[in-house]
């Protein structure tokens, strides 16, 4: 099945320049040297990368258009369909579309299901809309405070909603071996077919890219890794020839030295650093006592007239250094206890540049190719599996996994393909090489996010700087191919020369990365390159995400050259390569905490590494090309700016944090004045009622209602003579109003203690009212009254209090029960009953006044008004003409119950003493006061 391509109409003089390339291979061979002078000619600077939005908006149609006009070239090269085979999974037969020979880049995009884990339950911020196409949203763009909680600081470009589309959307449900099928199944039959192809899972750390390389634990959950090598060896079952080459270099292959550790697989059976080490015995224990999880019964058709040989090679690019993962580690010096730490060295390796001989394109770029790096042929998937976990455990105790469970180091397999056709010689030329490259790349967040700080911090910018100058590399060749495209679409007037439009073309920096250095080759030559995009979406950061989808959106934008099949060139074996003017520049160590986790009855345990990292031999670059010292620069500026932005997003984030505390600061003195005020408030009505309850009491005590007056118990007199006076029972009375025999009715009804009242002090009025009475030798009544006047609010109240001068006093009595509280100014306030608990018997207590009440002096007051507006000698009228036998009955009949005057007077009769009731006739109600005459 031919893949659809879109089909633009072929320019007539491009027809005719392809139509004079007749051989086909000259023809792909001219595309993969159009696509390396892209790469590399030299002209302008990088392009600034833009934004994912920007990216988004546009469609990849440039690169397409120029995918489908060179693959609608009648030279070029379509790699056979099915011809060369289907491909059978079990009994299924699955149909593996071929590409034409320029295609873009492949991104899928695989959404990792929420595991938990990741803090509490959030909504994803992806949202599928298609099979090819997903929404990404900022999950705090409604809200101020971030997605964690914590308030948010966006100084970043990333848009709040963006869409971005990709080959195709994996959903969290997708199982392993549906994902293997579509993205690695074209990529596993390239390689039988002789084609090379590149597969990386690009995404920030817990984003599911080991998951998606290697594969979890659980039954069918094998990653791509795995499964490549299960279906290489189900489809070449019976097929494996022995050799006399092995591969060497990119493409070459050199003569097989049987002596040479890369003949076989010895390093699991040679392995013999745990030896006296127990803790690396068991971490050894841990990664190869693993049951194989599962197998993929995958099997692809493949030309049964070859032999074919299965090569496997495990690097890793560690802080900008590149190690071997399956050569045997060299215990240089291990500790004689558990307490002293393992030494270990290794050291790195260096890249070369591939020989011209061995270059399929003389003009273009020269690829290179890891030197030194071990190739171990596998003979069954078996084999293949646990050399992979031997590699896997280099990099555990080599550190890059040892202190946690995120990568820091991108891991590089590569497994190469040899095959030779049954009826040809045993000869160089007969062998046909082809590799597949799988990456697990570090996380790709940001140092700011990881916290890292000394040895961590280094790594976190390495591996930021490899990704950046990835990303650049791919922005770079997409605006390099976008230009060559605009060229070829321009009409014959306006095209520009070949060689101008070459020279228009900016390089692409591959050189300033050693992971760039190593996916060169199939960026400039030819291969398939597939791009694994591992996203999660529960994941706090939104921006790394973004940045992540932003590459995925440039990668799709890029092509590269179809694969061809390619006769290598021979050369002698070198293991080791060319040695003579090499030197190592020196060596880094790290200290590495090894931990194993007990399984069953092990312990758990820690060890100490002392690892050894020899920098790589540096050959002398007389055979390379120079690098650009202008480009160098600029990358170095770039750095440089990095790191500022870096910088100044730490201030920032510092400036934000200061600005946040000081509002709060702030905000929090602000409540506690307020806090403040209401407890005043507070203080002020318990004050209030506790003043209250205070003249009630008192109140009481005066009426008898409770215990005694407080003259009764025994507190010293008040201050005046006069205010000795009592409205009270006779036994209260003093010894001098004994002697007052005369006809006086002293009504000195009320005087206010000076210090006991709580007016004590306010403004007062004093009043005495003589009221003459007819036939006593002294005919008055000295009534004396003291009132605050002075704005008190009594005062206000009591004029509130309308006063009913029809009602009689027993009326009045019985009103000033019901009288409401009075309320007194806080300044003006007596001290409060807990105050006095507090510090001592009240001023007024000590001096023992007699406590007046507020509501006899309204009464008072009432009587005054009254008598004010009644002459003195209207009352003495009223007085002489009042009868006051038959007044008796009457008071009696009209005498509420229960007053305190009432009682008095029923006292008065009982005792016979009716001479001693004075009813003082009030001349408009016509009700008299009974007043108590000594
Ligand atoms: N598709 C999936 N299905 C089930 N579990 C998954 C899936 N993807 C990831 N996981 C689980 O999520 C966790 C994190 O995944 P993984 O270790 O692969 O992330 P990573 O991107 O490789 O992180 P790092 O870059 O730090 O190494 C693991 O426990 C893994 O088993």
């Amino acid at each position: 099945m031919t893949r659809n391509t879109l089909r633009l109409p072929i320019h007539p003089s491009h027809k005719a320049m392809t139509s004079r390339a007749k051989p086909k291979a000259m023809a792909t061979r001219a595309s993969a040297r159009t696509t390396r002078a892209m790469a590399q000619i030299e002209t302008s600077l990088p392009a600034p990368t833009r934004s994912a939005r920007a990216v988004t908006a546009k469609s990849s149609d440039s690169s397409r258009a120029m995918s489908a006009k060179m693959s609608a070239q009648p030279g070029g090269k379509r790699a056979p369909a099915l011809a060369k085979g289907g491909i059978s999974r079990v009994a299924t037969e699955i149909a593996i579309p071929i590409d034409a020979d320029r295609e873009p880049i492949k991104a899928f995009l695989r959404i990792r299901p929420d595991m938990g884990g990741d803090g509490p339950k959030k909504a994803p911020y992806l949202e599928s809309l298609s099979d090819t196409a997903v929404r990404m949203m900022d999950p705090s763009r409604d809200d101020p405070r971030g997605y964690s909680g914590i308030p948010r600081f966006r100084p970043s470009a990333a848009p709040l909603s963006s869409v971005y589309t990709f080959t195709h959307v994996f959903p969290p449900a997708t199982q392993q071996p549906d994902f293997f099928a579509k993205t690695t199944l074209p990529l596993v039959r390239g390689l039988l077919d002789g084609e090379d192809g590149l597969l990386f899972a690009y995404g920030v750390t817990n984003s599911g890219k080991t998951y998606t390389m290697q594969g979890g634990s659980q039954q069918s959950s094998a990653g791509i890794l795995p499964r490549t090598i299960d279906v290489l060896f189900n489809s070449t079952e019976g097929l494996q020839g022995s050799s006399k080459y092995r591969p060497a270099r990119l493409n070459g292959i050199e003569l097989n030295d049987s002596s040479s550790i890369f003949s076989r697989a010895p390093s699991l059976d040679n392995f013999t650093l745990p030896a006296q080490q127990p803790i690396l015995g068991d971490v050894l224990a841990e990664h190869f006592g693993l049951s194989e999880v599962d197998h993929d019964p995958t099997t692809l058709k493949v030309d049964r007239n070859y032999e074919y040989s299965i090569w496997l090679s495990y690097a890793e690019v560690y802080n900008e250094k590149i190690y071997d993962l399956l050569t045997n580690v060299e215990d240089a010096g291990a500790g004689t206890s558990r307490t002293q730490p393992i030494l270990l060295t290794r050291k790195a390796l260096s890249m070369k540049p591939t020989p011209p001989s061995e270059n399929l394109d003389a003009d273009g770029p020269i690829g290179k190719y890891i030197s030194g790096l071990t190739h171990v042929r596998v003979d069954s998937a078996k084999e293949a599996k646990r050399l992979v976990k031997l590699g896997q455990l280099h990099r555990r105790v080599f550190g890059t996994l040892a202190n946690s469970q995120s990568s820091r180091s991108h891991g590089i397999v590569t497994v190469k393909l040899l095959r030779k056709h049954r009826g040809e010689k045993d000869e160089p030329s007969s062998y046909m090489t082809s590799r597949l490259t799988l990456i697990d790349l570090a996380g790709s967040e940001r140092s700011k996010n990881t916290q890292a700080s000394g040895e961590r911090l280094k790594e976190a910018g390495n591996i930021n700087k490899s990704l950046m100058v990835l990303g650049q590399c791919i922005e770079v060749m997409r605006a390099n191919q976008k230009r060559v495209a605009q060229s070829l679409g321009a009409s014959e007037s306006q095209r520009s020369d070949t060689r101008d439009v070459k020279k228009s073309l900016a390089i692409v920096p591959f050189r300033h990365s050693k992971l760039t250095e190593i996916l060169m080759d199939y960026f400039t030559g030819e291969g398939r390159v597939t791009v694994i995009i591992n996203i999660n979406p529960y994941d706090t950061g939104f921006d790394e995400n973004s940045n992540v989808m932003k590459f995925a959106a440039l990668t799709r934008e890029v092509s590269t050259a179809a694969p061809t099949r390619r006769v290598p060139a021979t050369g002698r074996a070198k293991a080791g390569g060319k040695m003579g003017n090499l030197q190592s520049i020196g060596s880094h160590h790290r200290k590495v905490l090894l931990s194993t986790y007990g399984r069953g009855d092990r312990q758990s345990s820690e060890t100490q590494l002392d690892v050894v990292e020899e920098d790589e031999d540096v050959e002398d670059e007389s055979e390379e090309e120079p690098l650009n010292g202008l480009v160098e620069a600029l990358f170095d500026e770039i750095e440089r700016l990095r790191l500022q932005l870096f910088d100044s997003e730490m201030r920032s984030a510092v400036i934000e944090a200061e600005t946040r505390e000081e509002v709060m600061r702030e905000m929090e003195e602000r409540i506690s004045e307020i806090e403040k005020r209401f407890a005043r408030r507070l203080m002020n009505e318990v004050e209030l009622n506790e003043m209250r309850m205070d003249a009630k009491i008192d109140m009481l005590h005066r009426s008898g209602v409770i215990g005694k007056t407080p003259s009764k118990a025994g507190l010293p007199s008040g201050k005046s003579g006069e205010s000795d006076a009592r409205v009270s029972d006779s036994e209260e009375l003093p010894e001098e109003n004994d002697s007052s025999e005369d006809d006086h009715v002293d009504l000195t009804a009320v005087r206010r203690s000076q210090a006991a009242s709580p007016l004590a002090g306010r403004g007062k009025a004093t009043k005495d009212i003589r009221i003459a009475v007819p036939g006593h030798s002294a005919p008055h009544t000295k009534l004396t009254e003291t009132i605050d006047r002075t704005g008190s609010p009594l005062d206000a109240l009591e004029e509130e209090e309308e006063f009913d001068e029809t009602e009689d006093e027993g009326s009045v009595a019985e009103t000033e029960s019901d009288e409401p509280d009075e309320w007194f100014p806080a300044s003006s306030r007596p001290r409060s009953t807990t105050a006095a608990l507090q510090n001592g018997p009240l001023p007024h207590l000590q001096q023992a006044p007699p406590p007046v009440f507020e509501r006899d002096v309204k009464a008072e007051r009432t009587q005054a008004r009254r008598r004010n507006k009644t002459s003195v000698s209207e009352l003495a009228q009223d007085l002489g003409g009042l009868n006051l036998a038959g007044e008796k009955t009457r008071q009696q009949a009209a005498r509420p119950t229960g007053t305190r005057q009432s009682r008095r007077v029923s006292e008065a009769e009982e005792d016979g003493d009716e001479d001693s009731i004075i009813v003082v006739q009030n001349s408009k109600s016509g009700e008299g006061q009974k007043k108590k005459k000594r």
